[in-house]
């Protein structure tokens, strides 16, 4: 077990899954949202990613699921925050609400902590001018459901520095991920990429073309996809990916990322994917 502390801060789709990753690898983990409710649930969803870790990767169960969530502290406040040497963040991707927490947390976290900041699109250097040392901040893109992925999308923003990008490497590959080291601009590379896709992919089910599901075994079966981009937006969420699609679109004011109307309307009827039982497909 590592006596370092790390906090994460969002328990969302992606901060209870890394939480499950973390505290697996033998650290201690704080796991803090603003909302009751989820903090409530985070407990079980963390067992169920697990159970299905175990499942789809061999070797995961090796480390048993109650010495794990014995490492994990669920939090609505902020305290022993002040004691963790990485903050991962992982609040909706969202700028405001983004740039709200690392102003709450720069009055607690130590000066010498690492900032792995978790987002989909938004750049890197924009999101690190708002904590006091952008200098100790990166861009560390997990990719969901991270229990599985091994790959970490990482992304160095304008003032990261080299220590600060090795000792994040080595932190990610303490917890058995292999990592890409990539520059800044919003979107990275993988979705940048992977947006256009899905977004598209939701253009022709609008369009009255294709059914999801037919726009996903065509992707499967014809080019070898392991998911068909309508289930990897329903896996992500169709709010993020709205989120993320006009991320980026403000950013290179480019007609090509604009978000299908079809997912704007998903979104507006609650229909956000597999967290809440609806999406393309129904859960
Ligand atoms: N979902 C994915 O597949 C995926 C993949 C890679 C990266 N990301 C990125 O990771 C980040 C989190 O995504 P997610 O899918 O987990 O989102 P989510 O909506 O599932 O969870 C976000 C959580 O942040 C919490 N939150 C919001 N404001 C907060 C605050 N001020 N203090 C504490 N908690 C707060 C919310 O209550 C919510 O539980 C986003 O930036 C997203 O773009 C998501």
């Amino acid at each position: 077990m590592h006596n370092q502390l790390i906090a994460i801060i969002g328990a969302g789709v992606m901060g209870c899954a890394t939480a499950l990753d973390v505290a697996r690898a033998g650290y201690r983990v704080i796991l803090q949202d603003h909302s009751e409710s989820v903090i409530a649930q985070a407990p079980d969803v963390i067992r169920r990613e697990y159970r299905s870790a175990c499942f789809l990767k061999q070797g995961y169960g090796e480390v048993p699921l109650d010495i794990i969530m014995d490492r994990i502290s669920f939090q609505m406040h902020d305290e022993g925050v002040e004691e963790a040497s990485i903050i991962i963040e992982n609040v909706t991707e969202n700028i405001e609400s983004k740039k709200e927490v690392y102003a709450r947390l720069s009055q607690k976290v130590r000066p010498d902590a690492l900032y792995a900041l978790n987002t989909s699109c938004i750049s890197v250097t924009k999101l690190a001018s708002f904590l006091p040392d952008p200098r100790r901040a990166i861009g560390v893109h997990l990719m969901n459901p991270v229990p599985v992925k091994s790959m970490v999308e990482v992304i160095n923003g304008h003032h990261t520095t080299p220590e600060t990008e090795q000792e994040m490497v080595a932190f990610l590959e303490s917890l058995g991920k292999n990592t890409v080291v990539i520059e800044d601009l919003p979107g990275f590379v993988s979705n940048r990429l992977s947006h256009l896709l899905m977004n598209e992919a939701a253009f022709i089910v609008q369009d009255g073309i294709a059914t999801a599901g037919q726009i996903d075994a065509i992707m499967k079966k014809g080019f070898n996809y392991q998911m068909g981009p309508l289930e990897t937006a329903d896996l992500i969420g169709l709010d993020t990916v709205v989120h993320s699609l006009k991320v980026l679109y403000d950013s290179y004011q480019d007609p090509k990322f604009r978000c299908c109307p079809l997912l704007q309307k998903m979104v507006d009827a609650g229909h956000w994917g597999r967290k809440t039982g609806q999406g393309f497909y129904a859960y």
